[in-house]
């Protein structure tokens, strides 16, 4: 097999022609991806208008100081506030990038496609039901690319027997349904989405499909029910054979357990991947980082037994909803003219039953970052190049063949093995077409320990992981959960901005996250908590200022806004429903999930508590009968989280009132 600088010398184009001929051999190169810059003059136009009012706003504030003392001047700082988080809003979505990638174009320029490690991370069986996890474990399995160019890491923080039995059982299944969706083809490859879909044959498919479907059918759904039952088995007086490793674990306090549960041995390009189970050991007294401590060990431990260039992380939910995705994140990664240019591949994150949620943020800003400095980083559904994980320059990434001082290299911790490997995946080393998996078991066991990364540069000096946390995902179900994953996000976001200064500090400063999603989490909840608080405080209600002009400079914005906002929804085709529900959710995160993402990281950063990692619960979906109606809705509860909403809510009407009163007076 050709390593993969050589795969690089042969089809990187020249620098400065992107299309050429070889006369010795005849190649036609075409570029692998183009950018498109999708035109937005009405986008542009509205946002300034938008703008200039918010100007003419601030303007009329001051010049009528004086006939309304302080009230006026708070309104005014929350209004200043709101116009700086315009002009960001501005900035990003100024100039619009979306990559074109043409998989096709690879097979021919690319003969022998880069394999990819791909990491699979569940924490509780509870909240990520484990057939979930199945579903985006042989989604991935059966994704179009050469199976023995794909190896599958299951991390289970959860440290489950469930998860072990479910993943062998869903190791059998693979064998029948990789080779049943390359043969037919098959769009959707996570079998509870395939299933549930108008993908029931018809008449006018073959005879053949039709048997196989049904058959593929039963199979599936004898998957799950195995997997349910052995959910409700009497663990631990269920755990024989593969399980009885289970019998002495508790989730917080056990020791490693990594098992090779399928090897596609004799490397068959149409086989079934490899299937491996980690479970790092944990101990009470321990750090054990969240997903960011998983998705290290996951990193050490493939290092170990494949060692590819290219991994690609995904939440136990994300199933791989574009078969072709492994394909498209190479035509980036190796389309682009240096390595340096393209260090991660990430794309954008979709929730199936609720693609409007994050298609908007998409929409939105998302291709304008991409504009101005590359995508966001969504710590899912990202592609990563293995040495830039393992704190690799971006000067340093061009330099195949560079050797590595075994001293410097002990900052990777004090496994051998797994430095050698380090030092080969750093040199651009690609003899990994020849891996025997359990060979490497011992050393595997070794790096998944708790205390590997005491004294490394593990988590520090640019190797691995950041704190943070298309793929289609399982949306949260609606109500409390959802305010934990929005929490998590927002703190996420401003544990970004403050880390930044720390310019070596792992990820961040590589994918540098716009300031202006940092900062809208700050910036929303205390527009919306001020304007209320002021007009409350100081009766200053709508009404009491109708009859100044300035009141057109509050309305106008507001009216364009939303008129604006409907219209894109409606040319993205959604209904005007749910740009409703929409409006009425971000008024909702922003002052309850978001604030107390705020308040956290305020507390951590005067070091009053630890950041924790809640998982979000899953929704099940896994029934062919579509589920619960319920399940939709969005459920308020007694849960502290929704105090704030309902505090402002109350305020404004308070203030409302009051206003009308006050109004009645004055006739
Ligand atoms: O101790 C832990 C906690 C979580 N996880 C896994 O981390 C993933 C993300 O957790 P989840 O609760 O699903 O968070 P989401 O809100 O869905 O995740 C979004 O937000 C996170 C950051 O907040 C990112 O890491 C995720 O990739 C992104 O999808 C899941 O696979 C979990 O199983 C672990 O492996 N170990
Ligand atoms: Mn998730």
């Amino acid at each position: 097999m050709p390593s993969h600088s050589t795969i690089n010398k042969v089809t990187r184009p020249p620098k400065q022609t992107l299309h050429f001929f070889d006369m010795a051999n005849p190649i036609i190169y075409v570029p692998l991806f183009k950018k498109v810059f999708p035109k937005n003059t009405y986008q542009r136009a509205v946002d300034v208008t938008i703008l200039f009012l918010l100007f003419c706003l601030l303007i009329f504030r001051l010049l009528s100081f004086n006939n309304h003392g302080l009230a006026w001047f708070l309104a005014f700082l929350c209004e200043l506030w709101f116009t700086f988080n315009w002009v960001l809003i501005v900035c990003t979505r100024w100039t619009p990038m979306l990559y074109k990638t043409f998989p096709e174009r690879l097979q021919q320029q690319v003969p022998e496609l880069p394999p990819v490690d791909v990491f699979v991370t569940t924490a509780d069986p509870v909240l990520e039901p484990p057939i979930l996890t199945m579903n985006t474990v042989l989604s991935v399995l059966a994704v179009d690319y050469p199976a023995n160019k794909v190896a599958c890491y299951v991390s289970d923080d959860g440290c489950s027997p469930i998860i072990l039995y479910s993943l062998v059982a869903a190791s059998k299944f693979a064998k029948l349904w990789v080779p049943f969706c390359k043969k037919y083809n098959v769009q959707v490859r996570a079998p509870f989405r395939y299933f549930l879909d108008e993908s029931k044959p018809s008449i006018s498919n073959s005879r053949d499909f039709q048997k196989e479907w049904q058959n593929m059918k039963e199979e599936y759904e004898q998957l799950c029910r195995s997997i349910e039952n052995a959910a409700h088995q009497p663990f631990p007086i269920g755990l024989t054979g593969e399980l009885a490793i289970f019998s002495n674990t508790e989730v917080r306090d056990h020791s490693a357990i990594v098992k090779v549960l399928w090897e596609n041995e004799e490397g068959i390009s149409d086989g079934v991947p490899h299937v491996i189970y980690i479970s790092r050991e944990k101990r009470p007294k321990h750090p054990h980082h969240y997903k960011a401590g998983a998705m290290n060990v996951l990193t050490r431990v493939s290092g170990l037994m494949t060692n590819v260039p290219f991994m690609l992380n995904l939440d136990c939910e994300m199933f791989v909803n574009n078969t072709q995705i492994i394909r498209h994140a190479m035509c980036l990664m190796l389309g682009s003219k240096n390595e340096r240019d393209c260090g991660f591949v990430q794309s954008p994150q979709f929730f199936y039953d609720r693609p409007e949620d994050l298609l908007l943020l998409h929409e939105y800003v998302g291709k304008g970052i991409v504009g101005i400095q590359g995508p966001f980083y969504g710590g899912t559904g990202c592609f990563h190049r293995r040495k830039v994980i393992y704190g690799l320059w971006p000067d340093e990434v061009e330099n195949q063949g560079k050797s590595y001082d075994y001293e410097l290299l002990k900052e990777y911790g004090n496994s051998k093995e797994f430095i050698t490997s380090a030092a080969h995946a750093l040199k651009g080393n690609t003899d990994y077409s020849t891996s025997n998996l359990s060979k490497s078991l011992e050393a595997a066991h070794q790096v998944a320990s708790c205390s590997y990364e005491y004294g490394t540069g593990w988590g520090k000096k640019g190797i691995a992981h950041q704190t943070l946390q298309p793929f289609w995902g399982v949306p949260a179900p609606g109500g409390p959960a959802m305010m934990v994953q929005q929490k998590r996000w927002a703190t996420g976001l401003l544990e970004i901005l403050f880390q930044q200064t720390q310019s070596d500090n792992c990820f961040a400063m590589l994918f540098f996250q716009p300031f202006a999603s940092s900062l809208t989490p700050i910036s929303c909840p205390s527009c919306h908590i001020g304007h209320a608080s002021c007009q409350f405080a100081f009766k200053i209600s709508l009404i009491g200022v109708v009859q100044e002009p300035g009141i057109y400079f509050i309305i106008a914005p507001f009216v364009i806004y939303n008129l604006y906002t409907l219209s894109e929804f409606i040319r993205t085709g959604f209904p005007v429903y749910s740009w409703w529900v929409g409006q009425r959710m971000a008024r909702v995160v922003t002052v309850t999930a978001w604030l107390f993402g705020v308040i956290n990281v305020i507390l951590k950063l005067i070091g009053l508590s630890e950041m924790v990692f809640e998982i979000t619960q899953k929704g099940q979906s896994t029934s062919s009968d579509g589920g619960d109606d319920d399940e939709d809705k969005f459920v308020f509860d007694e849960s502290p989280v929704f105090v704030s909403v309902t505090t402002v809510v109350l305020v404004h009407l308070t203030a409302l009132a009051t206003g009308f009163w006050a109004h009645d007076h004055y006739q």
